[in-house]
């Protein structure tokens, strides 16, 4: 029974990155500048089409162009948040999808105020690690130590819930197992390796390939991002087999993510309602 829900959700992620690959969907990426190398990079691999276009002089006339918008905080500063306020209403005005990245939430109230503005704009979807989504469904500082979390997935699958449910967001935590929820229903992706929390950015860069998946097929936002977080991992997967290390592994994860084939897909994605 496992085995053939796995392969269904290996034919639907595969579905939603040949439909990346046809469709190449422009994404604005508002994010951090240690993602945004990493950022541009997986995009580019998954075959959608990133711009790294951020000032609010430009998001009036950029934002009704693009296909999903990306917001990420991790190196916030007084006058980005603007910003990323401007880019985030016009998507919610325009009916456009748009991904937050939380990056360590509780790790300022300036940045949990900020985050918590910014789901007030209503996301499509919020991804972060543990340690971000359980700082979010408390609204507490301080709660985590940095950028990095220090829970485990499995603890914030409630506080994944419960921040879906007062979001309205499709919410996911990443880690060892990546789940995803609307609220309501709880999926989890059993892909990737733990080499991949050693190099800066996977985080940022996954989120970004959720906006691409999302871009294909907004109303069913909680498929994509469990497809996306699952097809990453798969190419995280196939990369460990020559990496030697992070360095390395970074650069065989954007190669087999831009070599992933049908098979690759639906033999490797392991998702699971849970
Ligand atoms: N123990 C693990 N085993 C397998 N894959 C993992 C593990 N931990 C994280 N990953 C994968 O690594 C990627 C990044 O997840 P992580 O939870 O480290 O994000 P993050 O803390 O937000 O990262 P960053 O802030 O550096 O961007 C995801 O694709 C996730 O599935
Ligand atoms: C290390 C770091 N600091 C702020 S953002 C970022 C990238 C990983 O989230
Ligand atoms: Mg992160």
């Amino acid at each position: 029974m496992e085995d053939g829900e796995e392969r269904e959700w290996g034919a639907k992620a595969w579905t939603y990155l040949s439909s990346v690959r046809s469709l190449s969907p422009l994404i604005q990426c508002i994010t951090n500048f240690v993602s945004m190398d990493l950022t541009a990079n997986t995009l580019l691999s998954a075959g959608a089409s990133p711009a790294m276009l951020h000032s609010p002089n430009e998001s009036p006339d950029f934002t009704p162009q693009v296909n999903a918008l990306y917001i990420n905080v991790g190196t916030l500063s007084d006058n980005w948040l603007p910003a990323m306020e401007l880019a985030a209403q016009l998507a919610s005005k325009l009916n456009k999808p748009w991904v937050l990245d939380p990056v360590a939430a509780g790790a300022s109230r300036f940045r949990l105020k900020a985050c918590l503005d910014l789901i007030s704009l209503k996301p499509t979807v919020i991804r972060g690690n543990a340690s971000e989504i359980i700082a979010l469904a408390k609204a507490s500082f301080p709660s985590t130590k940095g950028v990095d979390s220090s829970h485990d997935s499995t603890d914030a699958v409630e506080a994944a819930k419960s921040l879906a449910n007062s979001s309205g967001a499709v919410v996911a935590v990443s880690g060892a197992v990546d789940f995803v929820t609307d609220g309501n229903r709880i999926v989890g992706a059993r892909n990737g390796v733990s080499m991949m929390q050693k190099i800066t950015a996977t985080g940022c860069a996954v989120t970004a390939l959720i906006a691409a998946f999302v871009a294909t097929d907004p109303s069913h936002a909680m498929e994509a991002t469990a497809s996306a977080l699952a097809v990453f991992g798969v190419a995280g997967e196939l990369g460990m087999e020559t990496a030697r290390g992070p360095a390395s592994l970074r650069t065989h994860l954007i190669d087999s993510l831009h070599g992933l084939d049908q098979t690759a897909v639906i033999s490797g994605v392991k998702i699971t309602a849970i």
